[in-house]
């Protein structure tokens, strides 16, 4: 077991992410070797993350690399392209003309196009509404509740759903989309999403047959403290031991930053607690079935279906797995937020039996059993606390600017801190990157004032000697004059730790 005479290391990473091996990456490309990575979980890869279902495999957390096509690329598809990372081209945009009533029957396509358009006014007239309101008066929802077009029906009910939860590139231009491209590829891969980390860390860490057997990897270590001042950081993990480092980058999650899992000594300060807690935090559910066989129109147009029902989100955003795995016999629902946080409390078996009574709404009694059921559990996750973080439309850019400040000596990175693109793989991946050559920075200032501190020290001393070198100041000197600070180390001059 480790214990408090681990080395002080330059760098600690909390967290083993994309962000965080980004980070790592970097800061071994410069030079900083003496890094550790402490991982709460027993493996890499965070929120990219895959499991063996169905004989297939299978991404529980990011599906897609998001923003391909452009003129500018995504840094993410180019490290899939290095892998030769197997992906299929999604396009979502037939799902409208799939939408199923409780009887079974699919909306014809004029009222589906017809409920778009109006899912779609009203999504932009509330946006609207809600720039044009101030703080205090955006959250009232008596002021935005109604607008001549809000969703009622089923199928409206299920469109704004979509939009709101899962799509909302029609409403407004997202960065990702506008900076690298509008595509979507979903990866289906047997090496799952969290190759791309692999092959990431194996270039900085010592790896053997995709194992990482380096010792600055600690898996299993929860990181329950950090103790920080302006000497350095004092890291606490849950089984009692100590580590100590000059600089910390904490890529946990906003929803473990929102939780208690962490706690600072001294405590964050007021602004960044605040940024913290007003950061809303996105729970999305993929749940997995799998069937003997298929009973769904199979077909390019027919990846995506979507079921209308009176509550708004529940089992509403379907997808067959036949492009991405033919054969597989798998379908795929996504859950959101409250509906999420009901199906991860109750036991699977009840989720199961209420996908199969939308199901055969869908497609009628005789459909099969499923053989087994996948219930990802992101928000009772203590590592994760929910998918991703979820800004509003309008950014607050001092708000992202809070969240993503330092505080002394511990960085802060993670998709939250992205604030052209969090919630995606490819912000937390350039968000590590930009957290490292932050902190780098600081790490060269640091330095700089280091050396300007000790040549001002120093030059009385300099000078001194200098006069010793001259034969007549010697002497008029006697040996015992010499002031005996100049035999003594930098340490013991009584300097305060920080500026040594
Ligand atoms: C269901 C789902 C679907 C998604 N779909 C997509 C998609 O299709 N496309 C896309 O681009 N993005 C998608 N995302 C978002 C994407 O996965 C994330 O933005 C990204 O992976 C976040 O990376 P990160 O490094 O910021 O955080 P994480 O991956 O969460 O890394 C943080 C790490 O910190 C560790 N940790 C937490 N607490 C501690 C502690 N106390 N001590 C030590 N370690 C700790 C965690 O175990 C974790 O490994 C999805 C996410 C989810 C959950």
């Amino acid at each position: 077991m480790d214990n408090n005479k681990n080395p002080r290391s330059s760098v600690i990473i909390v967290g083993a992410g994309i962000s965080g091996i980004s980070a790592a990456k970097v800061l071994a490309e410069n030079g900083v070797d003496d890094m550790l990575i402490l991982e709460a979980s027993d493996r890499i890869g965070g929120r990219v993350r895959k499991e063996e279902f169905g004989e297939v495999t299978v991404e529980l957390g990011a599906g897609w690399i998001a923003g391909v096509g452009g003129k500018q690329s995504n840094p993410v598809w180019e490290l899939a392209k290095q892998s030769n990372l197997r992906t299929c081209f999604s396009d979502y945009s037939y799902a409208r003309y799939n939408i199923y009533d409780r009887s079974g029957k699919i909306f014809p396509s004029g009222i589906a196009a017809d409920s778009y358009k109006k899912a779609v006014d009203s999504a932009i007239q509330r946006l609207s509404q809600e720039a044009n309101h101030d703080a205090s008066t955006a959250h009232d929802v008596s002021v935005l509740a109604e607008t001549p077009s809000t969703p009622k029906t089923p199928i409206e009910l299920a469109i704004d759903f979509i939009l709101h939860d899962f799509e909302m590139a029609e409403v407004e231009p997202i960065s990702t989309y506008v900076d690298f491209g509008d595509r979507e590829f979903l990866v289906a891969d047997q090496r799952g999403y969290e190759h791309l980390l692999y092959k990431m860390a194996e270039t900085f860490l010592t790896t053997k047959e995709d194992k990482i057997l380096d010792s600055r990897l600690k898996l299993n270590k929860v990181v329950r403290e950090l103790q920080h001042s302006r000497n350095g950081v004092s890291v606490t993990t849950e089984d009692g031991c100590v580590y100590e480092a000059n600089y910390v980058i904490l890529s946990v999650s906003i929803g473990v930053l929102q939780s208690n899992l962490i706690s600072f000594r001294p405590p964050l300060p007021r602004w960044k607690t605040e940024a913290i807690s007003n950061c809303d935090v996105m729970v999305y559910t993929k749940i997995f079935l799998k069937f003997p066989y298929k009973f769904w129109p199979c077909g390019p147009e027919k990846e995506f279906f979507i079921y209308a029902h009176e509550r708004r989100g529940y089992y509403t955003f379907w997808q067959h797995m036949e492009n991405a795995y033919p054969g597989s016999n798998i379908l795929v629902v996504t859950l959101t937020n409250g509906e999420s946080k009901r199906v991860e409390a109750q036991p699977d078996e009840e989720t199961l039996r209420e996908a199969m009574e939308v199901l055969r709404n869908m497609f009628g009694p005789e459909i099969p059993d499923a053989l087994d059921i996948l219930v990802p559990r992101w928000w009772n996750n203590r590592f994760q606390r929910g998918s991703y973080s979820n800004y509003p439309i309008y950014v607050n850019h001092q708000h992202v600017d809070d969240i993503k400040a330092p505080v002394g000596r511990v960085f802060f990175t993670g998709e939250h801190t992205s604030e052209k693109f969090s919630g995606y793989v490819h912000g937390a991946y350039l968000s590590g990157i930009d957290t490292c050559k932050a902190l780098l920075d600081e790490m060269r200032k640091d330095k700089g004032r280091k050396n300007e501190n000790q040549a001002f020290l120093l030059e009385p001393l300099l000078a001194l000697t200098e006069s010793l070198a001259q034969p007549d100041a010697v002497s008029n000197l006697h040996k015992y004059d010499i002031p005996r600070k100049l035999f003594l180390s930098s340490s013991k001059l009584g300097l305060p730790e920080a500026i040594v």
